[in-house]
């Protein structure tokens, strides 16, 4: 058979205020089919992030992961909140694995930090490369719209009515993103590899939306099918193929995370994926996660109930929704992130 690909979703209407209503409808219709079928395509985002500005972003991880060592551990996450800042090769822990990555995570500021509270301390910017807080500031800014303007192309795939989607829209206007910079060092063991880069996981929030070095065979999706060869390491019952979601230029990887599984009740599914990088380079990305708000009670919408409806009076309607229980943002978020370190101080 042949291997599946993801699907290619050009969104440039979404971000271009003069579009046509029915360019909209298109997008939004093929997100639709993206999101229920595979929870994970190509964004194509020219025009709006250029080539040489995604390139810069990935110069900008190298120079900071080729710091010395002290250097980067003086951001270690031990010294704020063990959630923003720098964590070593081997300190992620993934299904209780060790990730062979290292990562400089930042989440929204917060009005009152404290670093006693979980995710709640101030985040660790490096002086080296001395531009780099101002570059992915801006960086931030920027796919914080990216990740709405989708979010807006999903509820009109979802059929939301205007008022609906402003009630969504509200509970996403103060995302309490994330942007993770990772670099990849090759994995260990002569011939073939030794552990795993990033363990089988799903992403927390609403979207990530992943920007990588050319690097090709890292990042693997589990393409959900019944009858596949693979499973889910957690989940014997979870089958598929696991495939290469291997860069292309000019757009993002993006793929839905748990909240939108809640708020669709399902429709869309947070898809599994992991990074095992074989190659012998040292590989960057910098998944930015567009999320809810903090405090926002994420809930099945009407939406998508409606869709279900229909669909259970249509043929392929056998499965019975399985009903999701509300859930706030910021607890679940707690809860994932808690358990994400190793807590070694070597
Ligand atoms: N914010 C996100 N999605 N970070 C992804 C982290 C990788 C998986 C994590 N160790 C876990 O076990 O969930
Ligand atoms: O580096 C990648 O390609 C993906 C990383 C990832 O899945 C994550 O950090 O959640
Ligand atoms: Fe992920």
């Amino acid at each position: 058979m042949t291997i599946p690909t993801l699907p290619i979703i050009d969104v440039s209407p979404y971000l271009d205020d003069n579009s046509s209503k029915e360019s909209r409808r298109i997008v939004a219709e093929q997100l639709h089919v993206a999101c229920r079928d595979v929870g994970f395509f190509y964004l194509k985002v020219d025009g709006y992030v250029d080539r040489s500005e995604s390139e810069e972003l990935m110069e900008l991880q190298r120079r900071f992961f080729q710091r010395p060592k002290e250097e980067k551990e003086d951001l270690a996450i031990s010294k704020q909140d063990n959630a923003r800042g720098y964590q070593k090769v081997g300190q992620n822990v993934t299904l209780s694995q060790n990730d062979h990555h290292e990562a400089l995570d930042f989440y929204r500021p917060v009005e009152n930090p404290d670093a006693t509270k979980p995710i709640w301390g101030e985040n660790q910017w490096p002086s080296n490369p001395p531009e780099y807080r101002e570059k992915m500031e801006a960086w931030v800014r920027k796919m914080k719209h990216l990740g709405m303007m989708v979010m807006k192309a999903m509820s009109d795939g979802l059929k939301m009515t205007e008022e609906e989607w402003k009630g969504l829209e509200k509970s996403m206007d103060d995302s309490f993103w994330c942007m993770r910079c990772i670099g990849y060092p090759s994995l260990p063991g002569d011939k073939g590899h030794k552990g795993i880069s990033c363990g089988e996981h799903r992403d927390y929030g609403c979207l990530t939306l992943l920007f990588t070095d050319p690097t090709p065979s890292a990042l693997q999706v589990l393409y959900r099918d019944p009858n596949g060869p693979d499973h889910a390491a957690a989940d014997a019952s979870l089958k598929g193929y696991w495939i290469d979601a291997n860069p292309i230029p000019g757009a993002a990887v993006v793929n839905i995370g748990d909240m939108v599984e809640i708020w669709t009740n399902g429709l869309y599914k947070s898809t599994l994926h992991r990074v095992i990088h074989r190659g012998d380079n040292y590989r960057v990305s910098v998944p930015f996660f567009f999320e809810p708000n903090w405090d926002t009670k994420v809930e099945p919408l009407a939406a998508a109930k409606r869709i279900q409806e229909q669909m259970k009076e249509g043929e392929n309607g056998k499965e019975a929704a399985k009903h999701y229980e509300p859930i706030v943002y910021g607890d679940h978020l707690k809860r994932k992130v808690g358990g994400n370190f190793a807590k070694y101080d070597q």
